[in-house]
């Protein structure tokens, strides 16, 4: 009667809103601008920091509101420890401040704290309250909320071969054995599904040193907007469009 009328299954027209049932799994996020925006309001980059952190607490609800199962958040690179000293000592303050105000919501919520990255070097009070937070939510099965921790990706993948080669030499694995299987379940993420999506605010679109192995089929989002102006809608924006870059993927 109506030859226009396309079928439900080869619909083309964009969906309006987030589909919740096709949500990636896992986000990583790299924070960035928080310096520059500190900057932009004549306040000191510390401030960007903090400002950050309360963006964290929002997104983490919002993700797990959502249902996303991994969120992994890039919070220090190996590189950060160039910055000045007492920007480094704020920093590494900052997961004590986090856990402090916010653990309680998180066993609450059914989040589980993971962490990635050379974490034997953290300053003893950073490490004890993350150990504590990752201990009091080990059993937890709702969003894994993963914290990229004095984290570089070439550093991981070294250590990774490394290893590998250790277990050769010691007569544990024949080189035959070694293929991308043993080579992932040899990094930081081995028991992580691989991140769909990364996002990057402020502008910047590079990995600076971050899952470069895991990200090999992650879909990029990049946003203008500095993390302390990142906010809930931003965040699915990022989600739906991952959504319909997929949905062609899914046609023809
Ligand atoms: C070093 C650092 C920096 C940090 N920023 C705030 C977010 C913007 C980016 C850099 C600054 N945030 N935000 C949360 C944490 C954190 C880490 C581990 C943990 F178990 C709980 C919270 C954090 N850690």
């Amino acid at each position: 009667k109506f030859p226009f009328t396309k079928n439900k299954k080869q619909q083309t027209t964009k969906p309006l809103g987030l589909d919740h049932n096709h949500l990636p799994k896992h986000v990583a996020i790299i924070m960035d601008g928080n310096g520059r925006w500190a900057k932009n309001r004549g306040m000191p980059r510390i401030a960007g920091h903090k400002e950050g952190m309360g963006v964290v607490k929002k997104i983490v609800r919002h993700a797990s509101d959502l249902g996303v199962k991994v969120l992994t958040l890039y919070a220090f690179s190996t590189e950060n420890w160039k910055r000045p000293k007492k920007e480094v000592d704020f920093l590494m303050k900052l997961p004590v401040e986090f856990l402090n105000t916010y653990l309680p919501e998180l066993i609450e919520r059914n989040v589980q704290v993971q962490t990635i990255g050379d974490f034997t070097v953290l300053p003893p009070h950073t490490q004890k309250a993350v150990k504590e937070a990752m201990s009091k939510t080990k059993d937890n099965d709702g969003l894994i909320l993963n914290f990229a921790l004095n984290y570089g990706s070439r550093f991981e993948m070294v250590n990774a071969v490394k290893q590998i080669a250790a277990e050769v030499e010691q007569g544990d694995i024949r080189v035959s054995d070694i293929d991308e299987k043993l080579f992932s379940r040899h990094l930081y993420t081995s028991e992580l599904l691989e991140p769909d999506l990364l996002i990057r605010t402020s502008g910047e679109q590079r990995l600076s040193n971050f899952l470069l192995w895991q990200l090999a089929y992650a879909e990029f989002w990049f946003t203008e907007v500095y993390w302390p102006d990142f906010d809930e809608s931003l965040f699915e924006k990022a989600l739906f469009d991952y959504q319909n870059r997929k949905r062609r993927y899914g046609g023809v």
